[in-house]
């Protein structure tokens, strides 16, 4: 089960998350509704001015969209909620809970994701038992207000040959720079504004889907790996 659900995060695949003071005046259960329709198959909850019991209704409301489209459900930073809706994992960051105190709050079955900004941190996130890894940020991103400097293409590199865990790319990418990032080895590609912000949001994720997809294509049926 929790197998299966890391397979999307290896393959080429749209990791969408949300941010409701980026979405032009729609709500973050609008935003996400956009989101499955244009068949994105990884949604993180990641808001960070609400109350907990207003994130906490809205996620009880996302669990039960995202199981309706087969979708993954991840929920930033709030590990409690993750376990009351029954999420399929949570991400955490560097400043976050420590990741074994959190693998004994939920067990084995959630995925847990850990950023990481350096080797260092990659190779710590494998020790100490993460499923995925972010990556980033690569470019400039004014989506996080504490962000870090861009760590851009040089940890990408190392990330793409030394990771043994799934990575999600993330940070300042979007539609019209993403082969970029695809370029250098990145399967898994998150992206906040470029989807939130847009007027369209279903055809911008089909738009991005369909790049990954074709990108895919081409790149593995060359490589002969399919
Ligand atoms: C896929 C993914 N990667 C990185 C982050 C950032 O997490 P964190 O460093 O804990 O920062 P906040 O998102 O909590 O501000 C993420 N959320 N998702
Ligand atoms: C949450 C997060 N963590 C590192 S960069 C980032 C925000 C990325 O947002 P955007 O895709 O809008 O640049
Ligand atoms: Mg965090």
């Amino acid at each position: 089960m929790k197998a299966e659900k890391l397979r999307l995060l290896k393959e080429y695949n749209l990791y969408c998350i949300t941010a409701e003071n980026l979405s032009r005046g729609r709500s973050n259960i609008e935003v996400v509704e956009k989101m499955l329709k244009s068949g994105v198959k990884i949604i993180q909850y990641r808001e960070k001015k609400k109350t907990l019991r207003e994130k906490l209704l809205e996620c009880e409301k996302i669990r039960q969209m995202t199981l309706d489209y087969g979708c993954i459900f991840i929920i930033n930073d709030n590990i409690e909620i993750a376990k009351m809706v029954l999420a399929d994992g949570v991400h955490i960051g560097q400043d976050d809970y420590p990741l074994e105190r959190v693998r004994d709050f939920l067990g084995e079955e959630y995925i847990i994701g850990l950023s990481t900004h350096s080797r260092e941190q990659l190779y710590d996130a494998h020790k100490i038992g993460a499923d995925y890894i972010g990556v980033g940020p690569i470019f400039k991103t004014f989506t996080k207000e504490d962000v870090c400097d861009p760590v851009g293409f040089e940890y990408l590199d190392i990330a793409v040959k030394e990771s043994k865990l799934p990575f999600v790319t993330i940070g300042g990418i979007k539609e019209n720079n993403v082969e970029n990032v695809l370029k250098r080895g990145a399967k898994c590609i998150a992206m906040v504004s470029e989807i939130v912000g847009a007027e369209d949001i279903e055809g911008k994720g089909r738009a991005i889907l369909d790049k990954l997809n074709n990108w895919r294509d081409k790149n593995e049926n060359s490589n002969g790996l399919c």
